[in-house]
């Protein structure tokens, strides 16, 4: 039986350690049916511990894992049919040519997808006959691909797919993967590209220390961190500045170095209007005017230099 509210993967309480080093801790996860979830984490943050159990090529050491309602490891011979995963490193025999690889591995599958497809958009047609070990990194890399997604997963697990990807391919594989999430596969992914997970997932969660920071939809966990403004400002004086701004707009943090002044804020619309409105009531000039959301490389870095230590202590 599944669990509730649609999830197909259901964590909690995921400890897996090696020896006395805990690698994951206590971790909650919930991917819904049909979404693309992105774990994301700094290197060592647990991210492929946590992909190899809800895999079934580990067991937890504590917590509780279902995938579509199965424990991965004990029930893994009737659970891994319905699962697609490609590893970091793949393992097949690299004697064989691409073709005869693919052909092997449709071969081990109940309902193979067709493959000549997948093939061409992901930019092996003519590599077809050539032997695996004669391909380049991320030629490999587009076969795993296309190998993990030869049954027709229901989930599917991608461990770092793009990685060593040149631009044009990685926007292939995107689309490839993409088109797989529209056809109803759920798909969760390791990446450690940041923009990967802008354009690919409906969740994220980004992993630090064994555990999840930050997690929900890309606006979600960017909506958590101010905004920023910044402006040069002409013929305004330091300290009359800082009090005369913390007045109009009510800053999370301000900082003025030189003549540049930069404004955090936590509602971007309308501390921009009071600045505005500021300004050119009192004939300012704010020259060099910037104002952006967080992105969420400044949430990963954020997160990446925080640490667990104190919430352990808790
Ligand atoms: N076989 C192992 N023996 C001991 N420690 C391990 C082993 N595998 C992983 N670890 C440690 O567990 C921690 C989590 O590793 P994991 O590979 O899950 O992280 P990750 O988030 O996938 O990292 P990366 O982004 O670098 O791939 C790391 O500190 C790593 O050194």
């Amino acid at each position: 039986m599944e669990t509730t509210d649609n999830a197909v993967i259901d964590v909690r309480g995921l400890t897996c350690t090696y020896g006395d080093f805990t690698a994951v801790r206590d971790l909650d996860l919930t991917v819904r049916r049909g979404e693309l979830f992105a774990l994301l984490g700094t290197n060592g943050a647990g991210k492929t511990t946590t992909m190899e159990t809800l895999e079934g090529h580990r067991a937890a050491d504590a917590g509780r894992v279902r995938v579509l309602g199965m424990d991965p490891v004990a029930d893994r011979a009737r659970l891994r049919p319905r699962l697609g995963i490609m590893l970091q490193e793949s393992g097949f025999a690299g004697d064989l040519t691409v073709r005869e690889t693919v052909d092997l591995w449709a071969s081990l599958t109940t309902n193979p997808r067709r493959t000549d497809d997948a093939l061409e958009r992901l930019g092996l047609a003519d590599r077809a006959g050539t032997r695996v070990v004669q391909l380049s990194g991320g030629q490999r890399r587009r076969l795993d691909l296309i190998l993990a997604t030869l049954n027709n997963p229901e989930v599917l697990f991608l461990d770092e797919p793009s990685a060593g990807l040149d631009p044009e391919s990685r926007e292939a594989a995107w689309r490839f993967v993409a088109d797989l999430k529209a056809g109803g596969t759920t798909v969760v992914l390791t990446t450690h590209y940041l923009e990967e997970a802008e354009a690919l997932a409906d969740h994220v969660a980004i992993m630090h220390e064994g555990r999840v920071a930050t997690e929900g939809s890309v606006s979600d966990v960017v909506g958590t961190a101010p905004a920023a403004i910044e402006f040069t400002t002409v013929g305004l004086a330091g300290a009359d500045l800082d009090r005369e701004l913390r007045t109009v707009v009510d800053p999370v943090s301000l900082r003025i170095t030189a003549d540049r002044v930069r404004l955090d804020v936590a509602d971007l619309q309308s501390s921009l209007g009071r600045l505005l409105r500021w300004a050119d009531q009192h004939g300012h000039r704010l020259e060099r005017l910037n104002a952006s959301e967080a992105s969420l490389s400044e949430i990963f870095t954020r997160v990446s230099h925080s640490s667990n230590r104190l919430e352990d202590a808790s």
